[in-house]
């Protein structure tokens, strides 16, 4: 027997539970289904089990700056198995958490993996549903690989689960993953490697303030490799023999552990979405503006899963599955807004970004103002000994609005989230210079920096 709802969700991460809820709430009979535990990427295998990591290595980082300062640093560490443990104190009770706040809204919990078999209707272990929407809010894998060897690379996932950190550990791919964990990997005794097939890592943010991090991350003893290709990964006693080519030179060389870090692209492949009339790629989703798929009216998608103009993090995914949410409740066309939505790498220190890129801003032949400022000797950055720190604020000169904020530096990382709002808002710098901070906070930089 088929069973009928108003909404299936696919996917209990963010989007699809901030969907779910949304829709049971306005009355709608709603299911949602996993085929893992419920709470998704950013709950238990991304943001939050990430940063639980990166605070045991903020600790280790924090007491070397202040080496000679008035900390004595000398045997302090990190206990990894211990850090691994704090972390499934936060991961473990969430997908039963999360489970029981949806069915208290009136939302059957499903599990399994759903397969689309015709326009209207998905099967989960052989059993049928059909509903008037489906929202697919099925996340992300790590990118497939092609190079001979590339099944020995572990995921983020089972990074954050190592029993223990080897020495020496390769990163493949100059992205967020990598530079996050290579942070933490270096805080906690080894010797990470950052392999990026180009010239230019971490290129989604302002490259003079990734040339400081890069420097920064090399005190900590964090090594780039630029413009280098693995050939072949093979075993080699207790490790692997990488070879690969630096620049066109050929080299072997032995890591203990690799790393995946280059690039995630939306998991449906496993969906059948060819079935549905679900027109997709490896970008996601097709889907207008709105969130709607372009082929199927019955089907929108939002996060990761789905190809639009917001980037694949946690924010983004929260805010299209509501819109998505709303608009099938409502028969509306609203489109998201993704004006101001910050981001950070989760370097020591934080690398952050909100709005354009200063290129992007050129290109868009925006008269634009570049305030750069080397933070690094103000207060608030010498008061905990840190060496490297620097905002980059783009305003354009027309309307003393900011178009982009790029911030390398301690809580810098919270700091963004200022310039966000500013953008959101559209307040003029010589608004924003009005707001009084409380003294001495790193918002209280705030004036200075524009
Ligand atoms: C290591 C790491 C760190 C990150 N750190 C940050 C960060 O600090 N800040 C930030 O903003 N973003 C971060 N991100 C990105 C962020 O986690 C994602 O953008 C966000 O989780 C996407 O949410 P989502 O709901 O679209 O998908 P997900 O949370 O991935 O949820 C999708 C769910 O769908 C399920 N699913 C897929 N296919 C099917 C199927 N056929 N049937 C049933 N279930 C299915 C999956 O099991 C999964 O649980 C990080 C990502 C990673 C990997
Ligand atoms: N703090 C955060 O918000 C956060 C943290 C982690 C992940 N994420 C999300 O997850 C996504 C995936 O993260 P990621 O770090 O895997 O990808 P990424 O897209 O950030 O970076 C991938 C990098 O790998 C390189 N690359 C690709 N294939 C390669 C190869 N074969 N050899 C060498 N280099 C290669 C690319 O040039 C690029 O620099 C991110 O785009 C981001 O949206 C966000």
């Amino acid at each position: 027997m088929t069973r009928s709802y108003d909404l299936i969700v696919i996917g209990a991460g963010m989007a699809g539970v901030a969907a779910a809820n949304k829709c049971a709430s306005a009355g709608w009979r709603v299911a949602i289904v996993d085929a893992l535990p419920y709470g998704g990427t950013c709950a238990l295998r991304g943001c939050d089990p990430k940063k639980i990591l990166r605070r045991g290595a903020e600790i280790i980082d924090s007491a070397r700056l202040m080496r000679g300062k008035g900390i004595d640093d000398a045997g302090l560490s990190m206990n990894w198995a211990d850090l691994i443990k704090h972390k499934h104190g936060f991961t473990d009770p969430v997908p039963r958490n999360m489970e029981d706040s949806l069915s208290g809204n009136g939302v059957d919990t499903l599990h399994g993996q759903a397969r689309f078999t015709n326009a209207h209707t998905i099967a989960i272990d052989g059993r049928s549903y059909d509903a008037a929407h489906f929202l697919i809010a099925a996340g992300a894998r790590p990118r497939p690989l092609d190079f001979p060897g590339h099944e020995h690379l572990v995921d983020s996932t089972a990074f954050m689960d190592l029993p223990a950190l080897p020495r020496r550990i390769l990163f493949v791919g100059g992205g967020f993953i990598s530079f996050e964990f290579a942070h933490i990997a270096a805080r906690a005794g080894s010797t990470p490697v950052i392999l990026d097939r180009g010239p230019r890592p971490l290129k989604a943010f302002d490259p003079d303030l990734v040339e400081l991090l890069i420097n920064r991350g090399a005190e900590a003893g964090i090594e780039l490799w630029r413009s280098t290709t693995i050939t072949s990964i093979e075993k080699s006693g207790g490790g692997y023999q990488v070879s690969l080519a630096r620049s066109g030179r050929p080299e072997d060389v032995e890591f203990d552990l690799i790393v995946h870090g280059a690039g995630r692209i939306p998991e449906l492949s496993g969906l059948d979405l060819d079935a549905a009339g679900v027109e997709w790629d490896e970008q996601g989703v097709r889907v207008a503006a709105h969130l709607q798929s372009t082929s199927n009216a019955a089907v929108y998608a939002a996060g990761d899963a789905a190809y639009t103009p917001g980037m694949p993090l946690t924010p983004v995914a929260v805010i299209e599955a509501k819109v998505a949410a709303s608009n099938m409740l409502k028969a509306t066309t609203t489109v998201p807004d993704y004006t101001g939505i910050p981001t950070a790498v989760f370097t020591i220190p934080e690398l952050t970004r909100v709005g354009m890129l200063e290129q992007q801003a050129r290109d868009q032949g925006i008269d634009v103002d570049v305030r750069y400022r080397d933070t690094s000797g103000w207060y608030s950055n010498y008061r905990i000994g840190e060496t490297t720190a620097a905002t980059k604020i783009l305003i354009d000169r027309s309307t003393d609005r900011i178009v982009g904020a790029h911030l390398l530096g301690p809580e810098y990382g919270e700091l963004v989230n200022f310039f966000g709002l500013a953008m959101k808002l559209e307040l003029t710098t010589h608004q924003l210079k009005s707001m009084t901070a409380a003294y001495p906070t790193v918002g209280s930089d705030v004036g200075s920096i524009l």
